[in-house]
């Protein structure tokens, strides 16, 4: 039987990609939707300017939408992903997980927090266990845990299989990120046309941070961050969807491109999950690949693009490329919510 589901934020960029990955899930049932206050009481159809190139589910339609509070949302639903804008998601998560709501957040408060579990079920599934820690400390029966930011979740994956391989000492790396990061009124078309912004508030820090964390080590009660030096450099370009990132890794121990090839395709995708590719990483010999209109729509929109793999005296170099309102945040956050049901936290 499948398990209910909502959907906090249901009407934005990221609410809606929810809904459509949703829709035909073999696991999960969407049951309830909220959105502000101008929405709740409307029908879904009503509330939510669609913008999805494939029509609003029938299922979900014709669902009242909701506050959001956990007044407002039935005590079946078992899981929620949450998609608020990060402000509002401070104020309002705590309150659901207070409540006993299990949450799969992509929303960017509290990834670093050290009792909050930041996932790529891929990578990490060991951090979910810090759900014990954060209900011990915070006293809740629900939990919240959260997905990376896209910029991250599109480099970590190769870096993961260059870090086990031969051990990272330094990462830099330069990304090309699309406008649909930005949300749909994000930045104008009269910025982005014909033109490149080399600042998006905030995403740099994140990359620095979220990307330690992730490949860090859980102890059973605290997450030790990864000691690699990390700097990023943020760019914003006029793609619609696709996050492709110029990567340079310092590694412990020498790395040929070949030995990288070969660690990143062979690192094991999450197969007992749903939404996880059966290959995570796929590497191109061409040097012109991975392009984001070519390649962000592979094993769909989940899966990692490298090309590029060559030596320089500072390591190796490395392009990738992940769709990001799907492997970067919606695909992510259902990942997540997958690897809870498996794990029994639902
Ligand atoms: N913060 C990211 C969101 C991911 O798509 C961005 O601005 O691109």
């Amino acid at each position: 039987m499948a398990t209910n589901v909502g959907i906090l934020g249901a009407t934005g960029a990221v609410g809606q990609r929810l809904i459509q990955l949703l829709d035909p899930h073999p696991n999960f049932e969407i049951t309830a939707v909220t959105a502000s206050q101008d929405s709740a009481g409307k029908t879904y159809r009503e509330a939510a300017k669609w913008r999805i190139d494939t029509p609003i589910p029938d299922s979900v339609a014709g669902l009242e939408v909701r506050q959001t509070d956990p007044t407002y949302v039935p005590n079946d639903v078992e899981l929620l992903f949450s998609s608020l804008p990060s402000s509002v998601g401070e104020a309002v998560e705590p309150k659901f997980a207070e409540e006993g709501y299990v949450l799969s957040s992509n929303s960017s408060n509290f990834r670093t927090d050290p009792d909050v579990p930041l996932t790529i079920p891929e990578v990490n599934p060991d951090h979910l266990d810090l759900i014990e820690v954060q209900r011990d400390e915070r006293g809740w029966d629900g939990a919240i845990i959260k997905n990376p930011n896209c910029s991250t979740i599109t480099m970590v994956p190769p870096l993961a299989a260059v870090d086990a391989a031969f051990g990272l000492e330094r990462v830099d790396v330069s990304t090309l990120q699309a406008v649909s990061g930005a949300g749909y009124s994000g930045v104008t078309s009269m910025e982005i046309i014909d033109n490149a912004i080399p600042h998006i508030g905030g995403e740099e820090e994140k990359m620095e941070t979220e990307s330690r964390k992730l490949l860090g080590e859980f102890d059973g009660a605290a997450i030790r961050w990864n000691n690699f030096d990390v700097a990023a450099s943020c760019n914003r370009i006029p793609t619609l969807d696709g996050h492709l990132e110029n990567v340079w890794a310092d590694t412990s121990e020498d790395a040929t491109p070949e030995a990288v090839a070969e660690a990143m395709e062979s690192y094991p995708s999450a197969e007992d999950l749903y939404s996880s590719p059966e290959q995570l990483i796929r590497v191109f010999e061409e040097p012109d690949r991975p392009q984001p209109r070519l390649d962000r729509n592979r094993d769909n929109g989940m899966g990692i693009a490298v090309g590029g793999i060559q030596e320089t005296t500072e390591g190796v170099q490395f392009n990738c490329l992940a769709h990001n309102t799907l492997r970067g945040a919606a695909g992510a956050s259902i990942l997540n919510g997958e690897l809870l049901l498996e794990e029994g936290y639902i």
